[in-house]
């Protein structure tokens, strides 16, 4: 994300921060009737409420996997919210896990913005509702100045409410902040209801550790929609005005409830002491830390990770065990060139330290409902989440065939080789098998095609980006169905590229 240079707001769409701003049509609204609803209406649209508990009617969310309860917020719009558009279905409970099934990385569905926002072409709506076709035609129209949308947004956001400024990073850009890409593209697939909430709930419990409050949400749709009303001027009007306030109303809420459902339960954060620190190579450590108070995650999460050295950054790392009894967690780093938090836990990071650490996340994690062989392909560090699943599926003592392609640049590189190994002894059921790339002619997707038949098993993907999408490519074509792929976020992983 560009820094945000721009640091005037006065062209016209600016406004008092307490109402008739950034909502104040451009054209005058019919005086009644229709679809329209007065401007008063549309302001309180916005404004967030905080939920408490008695609104949900299922059981607590479940953060570990068990089916999670439905979020009313689409059945159930705070009082004052803008009647929902009859297009977008209520949720339902998601069947398969979302933000690590595959698909197809080429795919139209892709936002211009390119988020780890998942959407299942499968599960789209054939028909778009006439809020998410306004929205759609916005996206394109910003699509080609999305540089400048972004910075606008975040001029605006720090000067219209400079209070919020202390909850972003010192220095924005496109790595250091992706709320706007994360909202509009939840915006763009406002129709794909079952995914969205998923995915929204997720990032508002997410938020918390940045110190988010349900109050700050309004502030954000002010900005929002004065940098896209800028920047789309072309086609923008009240209808379209109107269809994002809607959607951004049912986005925020979804956040705000999710947030508040795990300030119940969690912590926003927890504070980690690293309590060992090993050199595998010049650039991989393992990274191992004592949470303050209890962790609960799954083989195969992840979680977001900040160091003192770089306060507010945070970034993605995968457990590279399964949860174990002595509380500890680890973590596989690679330091990358201009990595800042990598450096730091490689090269700077000692027993002693403290970092904290976000919620866990991720849906790559092992059905255990199933007894299918589980197909695993670990790239590099990607070998961490495969590690700790061949563990999970290690203590739940059932014997189900795991095969394991472990790829390499080098023989070197193979750092964890002796682990996996060593895993493979005590686990008859266990196949390891090192692939290193031999100048790039064997990569680590080819090597799946000299085996199997696979159709039967459930396959894991973790490592680059590029792997994953050609190993998706590559299982798809050795008749594994794309219903039985996970992996995490492409993008996420292209966007924390630390
Ligand atoms: N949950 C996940 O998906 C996790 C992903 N990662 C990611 O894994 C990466 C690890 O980086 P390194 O260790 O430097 O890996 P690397 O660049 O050394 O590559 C590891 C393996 O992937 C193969 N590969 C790389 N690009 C490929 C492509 N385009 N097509 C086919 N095969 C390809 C290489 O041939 C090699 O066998 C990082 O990007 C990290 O973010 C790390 C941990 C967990």
């Amino acid at each position: 994300m560009d820094a945000p240079t721009t640091t005037s707001a006065g062209n016209g769409t600016s406004g008092d921060s307490d109402g008739g701003g950034w909502f104040t049509p451009r054209t005058q609204p019919p005086s009644s009737g229709g679809d329209q609803e007065p401007e008063g209406n549309r302001l309180a649209a916005m404004r967030p409420v905080r939920r408490s508990q008695e609104l949900h009617s299922g059981p607590e969310q479940e953060r570990n996997g068990s089916p999670r309860e439905r979020i009313p917020a689409f059945d159930a719009p705070p009082a004052a919210a803008a009647p929902r558009p009859a297009a977008v279905p209520p949720p339902v409970a998601a069947p398969h896990p979302q933000q690590g099934e595959a698909r197809d990385p080429q795919g139209p569905e892709d936002s211009v913005f390119e988020t780890g926002a998942p959407v299942q072409p499968a599960a789209r709506t054939p028909e778009a509702s006439p809020d998410a076709v306004l929205i759609r035609r916005t996206m394109a129209e910003i699509g080609p100045v999305a540089d400048k949308v972004t910075s606008y947004f975040y001029a605006l956001l720090f000067v219209q409410h400079p209070e919020l400024r202390s909850l972003f990073p010192a220095a924005m850009d496109t790595q250091r902040d992706r709320l706007l890409k994360a909202l509009l593209t939840a915006a763009e697939h406002i129709d794909n209801a079952p995914v969205l909430v998923d995915y929204l709930q997720n990032l508002g419990r997410g938020h918390r550790k940045y110190g988010t409050q349900a109050e700050h949400y309004p502030a954000v749709g002010e900005c929002l929609i004065g940098a896209l009303s800028r920047y789309a001027d072309g086609i923008w009007d009240d209808e379209t005005e109107a269809a994002w306030v809607r959607a951004y109303t049912t986005i925020s809420q979804v956040m705000i409830d999710a947030a508040a459902a795990d300030e119940l339960h969690s912590p926003p954060w927890w504070l980690a002491e690293i309590v060992s620190h090993e050199l595998r190579t010049a650039e991989i450590a393992v990274v191992t830390v004592r949470p303050n108070q209890p962790y609960p995650f799954l083989a195969g999460q992840y979680t977001s990770l900040e160091t003192p050295w770089w306060p507010r950054i945070w970034r993605h790392y995968s457990f590279a065990s399964a949860p174990r009894s002595d509380g500890l967690l680890s973590f596989h780093v690679k330091a990358i060139p201009a990595g800042w938090v990598s450096n730091a836990l490689v090269h700077r990071a000692r027993p002693g330290d403290v970092i904290r650490l976000g919620p866990p996340a991720g849906t790559m994690t092992v059905d255990h409902s199933t007894d299918s062989g589980l197909l695993c392909l670990g790239g590099g560090t990607g070998i961490a989440p495969i590690k700790a699943m061949i563990e999970d599926v290690s203590e739940r003592g059932v014997r189900r065939p795991v095969e394991v392609f472990y790829g390499a640049r080098t023989d070197h590189d193979l750092y964890d080789i002796d682990t996996l190994l060593r895993l493979k002894q005590s686990n008859p059921w266990l196949e390891v098998r090192p692939v290193v790339d031999r100048d790039g002619l064997l990569q680590l997707p080819d090597a799946i095609r000299q085996y199997g038949p696979w159709h039967e098993y459930d396959a894991y993907i973790s490592g680059p980006p590029g792997m994953i999408r050609s190993g998706v490519n590559a299982l798809k074509g050795v008749g594994v169905p794309l219903r039985r792929i996970r992996h995490d976020s492409v993008e996420e992983l292209v966007a924390a590229g630390d």
